[in-house]
């Protein structure tokens, strides 16, 4: 028979993501004038206590000494550790009650603090062994129980041996006093746990490192909340992602790794073999060849707004949603669009140019208000509508050209052409999106079609434009000028140089696609993006998704959630309802979304499956992808 299983789990900075002691530290010494001084003492003897270089009763008798705490500030100190539990245990926060029979609390902190929050979580009073508090009359602590067992060198070895405890047993802490249970013989593995503190020696003992209780659930076949370990999902941020993103997903459980620039096909063909989660900017080409070796990618998030450097169709047929972040950076490409067309109008990237080497010259010759000037919007989207709103608070007369039919705002007139709008306007702003077919949308008949003495915007896409076209109108001096931010070739990273048949013209400014690199839309978009991720990695759901269905899920509770990629041929639901139906598993929800190509559907069931319907539902015809949540 299998032996039962016991879990000891350390409390401080394992239970929770802090060390008790120097919280109440922080607490009693608040208004000490050398507050800072003494915290950090304590928290070097707790370091030191905790790597196993100092005596453990010495460390205990030191701190408390220099705490100075009394009973009340304990009262604090359990609410301050209420709000910093591992976030992986408050995720796992089932498995500690389902399994409250088989586990123990083993720490050298003290029961006053340490009882109140873990049987809050369902573990059992009794199962807690700690020290105690001595303290005087006027309720000031003034040391330690110190015949208690846990307050001596290798306590908790100590304590084990005593309580003979029968079982395959589990050590689970980030202090070597944890690893010494092990090594005293006592317990089956020690797990280092190092989602809060990583020790060098502690993880060199180590039967296994676990960044956070996932790892541990995921090894033990036991994880409730989730069928993957966070800790081994691995995201790759390109191109100098903000640096929120990045916390973000670590706080969510995930390993990131960072890279400054775009990379290479071959390069990325490489670093994407073992990633779940991709994010890049305009820059990276996501392409057909690169995906066939991404055999564990399961999202991308193209963290700004354009995806048309990456294959969408090629994606979805291999199951992985793609997200972007479609309105963060909108306000900072209208706001530098309004800005160059106050340049251009005032002739200034000329002058500007002019002053630097030396060059006065007073004139208003070739110099407007905006005022009453026509602004032409070709592309009346999120970028375009919002522009069309603040030109005509500065005074422009807004007219605007798209594809499809769009509500016009404000008192915008809508051009029934593209020729229509060239020959209206004074100024042209290009805001379509990136879209094959648009290649050298403006071209000499265009350019050829604009207003002599108009001025041209690009802040859209590079192959939109026919750069030689511009560069023949910008030279005949039929355009005034123009503001370029987006090239059809680009250079991957600051280091490269940049080429263009542009550069030297008059009035022109030359902009290195910083249409959206403002910190406000970084910081936005590192927030909305891994939001995305998030949300589809526990739930399902995939809103704003550029390439799947959109379907926007619940988190699921006493269920488990069965998640099914097809290609969209009829069917395929009725054949997944048919195979749940023979294994008499009833459905407590199900939701189906279909695109062009592929079909999402999400079967929440309450009953236990087994490995059978799992196969059989992988094995269905016409099965991309399948995977369980809960
Ligand atoms: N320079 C930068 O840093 C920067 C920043 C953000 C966005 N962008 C780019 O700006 C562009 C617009 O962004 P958005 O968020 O407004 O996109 P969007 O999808 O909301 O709007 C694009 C609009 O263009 C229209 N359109 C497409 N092709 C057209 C055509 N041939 N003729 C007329 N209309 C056409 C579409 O119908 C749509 O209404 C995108 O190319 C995006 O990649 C650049
Ligand atoms: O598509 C976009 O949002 C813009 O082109 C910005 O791209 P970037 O994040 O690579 O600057």
């Amino acid at each position: 028979m299998k032996n039962k299983q016991l879990y000891l789990i350390d409390f401080d900075s394992t239970f929770t993501q802090v060390e008790a002691l120097d919280e109440l530290a922080n607490i009693s010494l608040k208004d000490h004038a050398r507050q800072k001084e003494i915290s950090q003492q304590i928290e070097e003897i707790t370091n030191l206590a905790m790597r196993g270089d100092m005596n453990f009763n010495e460390s205990l008798r030191q701190r408390l000494q220099l705490v100075e705490a009394s009973e009340k500030d304990i009262e604090k100190l359990i609410q301050v550790l209420r709000e910093k539990i591992s976030i992986s245990f408050a995720r796992n926060a089932s498995f500690l009650k389902t399994y409250a029979s088989q586990i123990y609390i083993i720490s050298n902190g003290f029961k006053e603090f340490i009882v109140p929050i873990v049987t809050s979580f369902g573990i059992l009073e009794s199962h807690v062994y700690a020290n105690t508090f001595v303290t005087n009359d006027h309720k000031d602590i003034i040391g330690f129980d110190e015949s208690n067992i846990l307050a001596h060198n290798n306590g908790k070895a100590k304590l084990l041996q005593e309580l003979n405890l029968e079982g395959d047993i589990f050590m689970i802490g980030d202090g070597y006093n944890d690893y010494e249970v092990k090594a005293a013989g006592l317990a089956n593995k020690f797990y280092a746990f190092t989602e809060n503190v990583v020790r060098e020696n502690v993880i060199a003992q180590a039967d296994h490192i676990t960044p956070s209780l996932d790892e541990f659930l995921y090894l033990h076949q036991m994880n409730i909340s989730l069928s993957y370990p966070k800790n081994r999902i691995k995201v790759l941020l390109l191109e100098n992602i903000h640096s929120s993103a990045q916390a973000i997903l670590e706080k969510e459980g995930y390993q990131v790794s960072i890279h400054a620039g775009a990379m290479d096909e071959e390069e990325l063909k490489e670093k994407i073999k073992d990633i779940s989660i991709l994010g890049i900017r305009s820059k990276t080409q996501l392409t057909q060849e690169v995906l066939e070796n991404a055999k564990r990618l399961i999202a991308v998030g193209a963290f700004c707004i354009g995806t048309n450097q990456i294959d969408l169709e090629a994606c979805a047929k291999k199951g992985i949603p793609v997200f972007n972040a479609p309105y963060s950076n909108t306000r900072s490409v209208v706001e530098l669009a309004i800005g160059e067309m106050i340049l251009l109008l005032r002739n200034l990237p000329d002058k500007m140019q002019q002053m630097h080497q030396g060059k006065w010259n007073k004139s208003a010759a070739k110099s407007y208000e905006i005022r009453g000037k026509k602004l032409g919007i070709i592309g009346y989207g999120n970028i375009g509508a919002q522009l069309s709103i603040l030109a005509e608070s500065l005074g422009f007369d807004v007219y605007y050209y798209d594809l499809i039919e769009k509500l016009p705002l404000g008192n915008v007139t809508k051009c029934n052409s593209l020729e229509e709008l060239l020959q209206t306007c004074e100024v042209i702003s290009l805001h379509v999106d990136g879209r094959p077919e648009n290649k050298n949308f403006m071209d000499e008949e265009q350019f050829q079609q604009m207003q002599k003495g108009s001025v041209f915007i690009n802040l859209s896409r590079g192959h939109v434009v026919n750069l030689n076209a511009l560069k023949k109108y910008l030279s005949n001096g039929h355009l005034n000028g123009a503001a370029i931010d987006v090239y059809p070739v680009e250079p991957k990273t600051n280091d490269e140089a940049f080429e263009s048949v542009l550069k030297g013209l008059p009035n022109l400014i030359l902009t290195p696609h910083i249409g959206g690199s403002t910190l406000e839309a970084q910081e936005n978009i590192a927030h909305f993006v891994p939001q995305r991720f998030i949300e589809y990695i526990n739930t399902g759901s995939t809103t704003n998704s550029v390439n799947f269905p959109n379907l926007q899920l619940p988190v699921l509770k006493n269920a488990h959630r069965l998640i099914h990629i097809h290609y969209n041929t009829p069917g395929i639901l009725a054949k997944i309802n048919e195979l749940l139906a023979k294994h008499h598993i009833n459905i407590d929800g199900q939701y189906l979304k279909t695109s062009e190509q592929i079909g999402y559907v999400i079967t929440d069931i309450n009953k236990a499956y087994d490995e059978t319907i799992i196969k059989e539902l992988k094995g269905l015809e016409g099965t991309i992808r399948f995977r369980i949540l809960y």
